[in-house]
């Protein structure tokens, strides 16, 4: 099993496909882990280089000591993207993971060509229920959690099928201090802003059964991205990817070939050096998401926002 250590913890990945192929990350959500993809990326043609990591704190990763960021989860993908040496890549992340891609897309367009969505939003919930998520962790752990989510995450006639014995499982495997510190990181975020300025090919995914991320918020997702691709899958609910993996492989594939993804040649390095970032701009600043750094180079006036 291969891991990449940090400074503070270490990140679980694992890679299918072809090696030399295109690559294509995959980012779960929260309370899950790289599970989450295994038909899906079985179902998916193995000419692409399909890699899989789980969040800190989530599955085979650690979880360092709280709090966490945003911008800390975003660095997680951008260290072992660079690790793997990643260029060009299509970055699938489903709710807390569709989140990270976004900051990624806006920060790091070097690593990221084109983004598919799922299950996720620029905001999800408010100050009030990720409280409220908070409050029943502390009370009950992982087992009250779980309880809630699976009435959100899935549809009442799927509540006690195998993909859902499978959610259980993950979000039972979690420890409540991460599970906390998760959605101490997603209360506190908003990419409304950035996000509507991505200009990147995009494909949003919602499930028609989405409890906690219903179809409306996708497409508002989607709509603020000019040129993004909706699709909504019938009879899936959150975990698109785990109910419908032959569905959701079909779109996810179907969109791979719409961009020619097996045949895009990845950019060469900036070849003056600069800030690592693909702008050019020669500068050894920090590029956190957090600070409100925005690096979308397909939006021709945007500029690249950081102080010179
Ligand atoms: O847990 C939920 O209810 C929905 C969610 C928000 C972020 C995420 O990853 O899942």
């Amino acid at each position: 099993m291969p891991f990449l250590d940090l400074p503070d913890h270490r990140l679980h990945w694992c890679e299918e496909g072809d090696p030399r192929g295109a690559p294509v990350v995959f980012a779960h959500g929260l309370g899950t882990r790289l599970e989450l993809w295994e038909e899906v990326v079985a179902a998916l043609p193995q000419k692409f280089r399909l890699i899989r990591f789980d969040l800190r704190g989530h599955g085979g990763s650690e979880g360092p000591p709280a709090p966490w960021s945003m911008g800390a989860l975003v660095r997680d993908a951008e260290a072992l993207m660079d690790h793997l040496a990643l260029r060009d890549c299509v970055f699938v992340g489903h709710s807390l993971g569709g989140m990270i891609a976004q900051a990624l897309a806006v920060k790091r367009l070097d690593l990221v060509r084109a983004l598919v969505l799922c299950g996720t939003a620029t905001k999800i919930g408010t100050a009030e229920t990720w409280a409220a998520r908070a409050e029943l962790t502390r009370a009950g752990g992982m087992e009250a959690v779980a309880a809630a989510e699976l009435q959100r995450w899935f549809p009442r006639f799927a509540q006690k099928s195998r993909p859902a014995e499978v959610a259980r499982d993950m979000l039972l495997s979690m420890k409540d201090e991460s599970y906390l510190a998760a959605c101490g990181a997603i209360a506190g975020t908003d990419f409304y802003a950035t996000t509507a300025r991505l200009t990147l090919p995009a494909l949003v995914l919602a499930g028609a059964n989405d409890g906690a991320t219903p179809p409306d918020m996708l497409r508002e997702t989607s709509d603020l991205m000019a040129g993004a691709d909706f699709v909504l899958l019938r009879g899936a609910g959150h975990l698109a990817s785990l109910d419908r993996p032959e569905d959701f492989a079909r779109e996810l594939g179907a969109f791979l070939d719409r961009i020619g993804h097996a045949f895009h040649e990845p950019a060469p390095r900036d070849p003056m050096g600069g800030c690592g970032e693909g702008c050019g701009c020669g500068s050894d600043h920090d590029h956190d998401h957090d600070h409100n750094h925005n690096h979308n180079h397909h939006a021709p006036h945007a500029g690249c926002g950081h102080s010179h």
